[in-house]
């Protein structure tokens, strides 16, 4: 059982599968992903029913994230346009074209580019250099192939657009899907600048129901200067290394990464990696050496999670990529470089009760209504599994993707009784059983 918890990202691919491949292919992760600028709402709707019965067939929880469009600038809607390097290019403010030029509805791209800018597409793989830029046109040669299509995201090499979070289309989808808000565990924020953005988001999700956790991606310029403010303020961060790797060169990225992670470690938040970690085998049902040794080394640091995305959402091999994830996970030997010091004396009982563990070589089990305590163990980075009794199945869903938590759905009506209960179901010694502090009482129960 690894420590290091795995997310899939739903689309298309994993949508074909026969439902006893879906099922593997849950069994092999800790949380799905649900990209709302891929997705209607009735396909976020089916893909959360298909998450929740798996649940109910298998009796574990799984965290369902959905991640927001958010204020990038996409194409509008256009027959393919295959591109080819040398190719004059030309984008046009308009919702729609005939192919002849690559229709972009939204003023933002045309605000900020210059002539010389780059353009780059496809995650990186189209890249063209503006030769020429109006208030409603761009002029550019392509320096590399691709096929544009309808969604795809236009993003200007080291330049971020005057919007922010939540976008126009953010606001209208998460008022379509609001009524499937209860099974909605996480809501990622793309393109956040700073926590004002974050507290826009946040606004709209209280106001529209929602009691989601705030992920908080790192994937621009403006997101990596205002990191630690970020890191306070969301309830997980994320190093979205898909638009990272284009506002910053690639040379670059492993270096943004491990200030992200470093960062997330020290203060504690939980921090995930997504984005290309198995990217070859979209079309391969086997990994680079490459992709393996970075999926491992990543881990080794002390990820909370690694996410899995074009592999599992549009790749031809989903399963061979939740399959090899886990391989490479359950092998790796951690090196974690960073913790966080402790704060008051909750966290100091926390990391007392890690230590005590790894000492005596125990399992820890933890009786947690909110999580709130479990997931204070978990910062800590202990190196077994922490099994997590909850009466709430919302909280056993979000714990599911922090680091070591093994979440168990336990309806009790006391701590006391939950613990007992947790014991009951997990108590091959030794183990340390805690459910933290009651009536000033700080109980830990040591079993050898
Ligand atoms: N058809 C799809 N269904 C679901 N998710 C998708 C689909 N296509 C791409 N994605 C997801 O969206 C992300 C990249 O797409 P996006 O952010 O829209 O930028 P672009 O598609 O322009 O590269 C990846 O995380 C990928 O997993
Ligand atoms: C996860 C990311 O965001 P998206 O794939 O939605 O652009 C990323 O950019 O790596
Ligand atoms: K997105
Ligand atoms: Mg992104």
């Amino acid at each position: 059982m690894s420590l290091t918890k795995r997310v899939a990202t739903l689309g298309p691919s994993t949508d074909r599968l026969a439902e006893e491949d879906f099922y593997k292919l849950l069994d092999l992760v800790d949380g799905v992903r649900i990209n709302l600028a891929h997705a209607s709402p009735g396909e976020v709707e089916r893909r959360i029913n298909a998450v929740r019965a798996y649940e109910r067939e298998r009796g574990r929880p799984l965290a369902v994230l959905v991640d927001l469009k958010g204020p990038s600038v996409r194409v509008g809607k256009t027959p393919p346009v295959a591109v080819e390097v040398g190719q004059h290019v030309v984008f046009k403010l308009g919702d729609r074209s005939d192919g002849s030029y690559i229709p972009v509805p939204t003023r933002a791209l045309f605000q900020v580019v210059e002539r010389g800018d780059t353009i780059l597409m496809l995650d990186g793989k189209l890249k063209l250099r503006v030769v020429n830029a109006g208030v409603d046109f761009v002029e550019a040669v392509a320096e590399s192939s691709g096929v544009v299509t309808s969604g795809k995201a236009v993003v200007v090499e080291g330049k971020d657009y005057d919007v922010s979070p939540p976008a126009e289309d953010d606001v209208e989808i998460l008022d379509k899907i609001s009524r499937l808000k209860d099974d909605i565990d996480y809501v990622s924020v793309s393109l956040a600048k700073n926590c004002k953005d974050v507290d826009a988001v946040r606004t709209l999700l209280n106001e529209l129901g929602f009691e989601s956790q705030i992920v908080v991606k790192i994937e621009t310029r403006s997101a990596v200067r205002n990191l630690e403010e970020l890191v306070y303020c969301g309830d997980y961060i994320v190093v979205a290394r898909g638009d990272l790797g284009l506002h910053y060169g690639l040379d670059t990225l492993p270096i943004v990464q491990r200030e992200i992670i470093y960062t997330s470690l020290s203060y504690g938040k939980p921090v995930a990696v997504a984005t290309q970690l198995l990217d070859s085998m979209q079309n391969s049902p086997t990994p680079t050496r490459a992709e393996v040794n970075d999926v491992y080394t990543t881990a080794s640091m002390g990820v909370d999670s690694l996410w899995l995305t074009n592999e599992t959402a549009n790749g031809s091999y989903p399963l061979a990529a939740a399959l090899w994830l886990s391989k490479i996970l359950e092998k790796v030997e951690y090196n974690i470089v960073k913790l966080p010091s402790p704060g008051d004396v909750r966290d100091r009982f926390a990391k007392g009760l890690v230590e005590m563990a790894h000492d005596i070589g125990a399992v820890i089990l933890v009786y947690s209504m909110s999580g709130t305590l479990a997931k204070r163990i978990a910062k800590f980075r202990p190196l077994n599994v922490v099994h997590v009794g909850t009466p709430d199945v919302k909280t056993a869903r979000i714990l599911s993707l922090i680091w070591a938590l093994q979440p168990a759905y336990i309806p009790a009506n006391s701590y006391e009784d939950g613990l007992e209960k947790l014991i009951a179901s997990r108590g091959s010694a030794p183990f340390v059983a805690t459910y933290g502090i009651r009536g000033g009482v700080h109980l830990v129960k040591v079993m050898f």
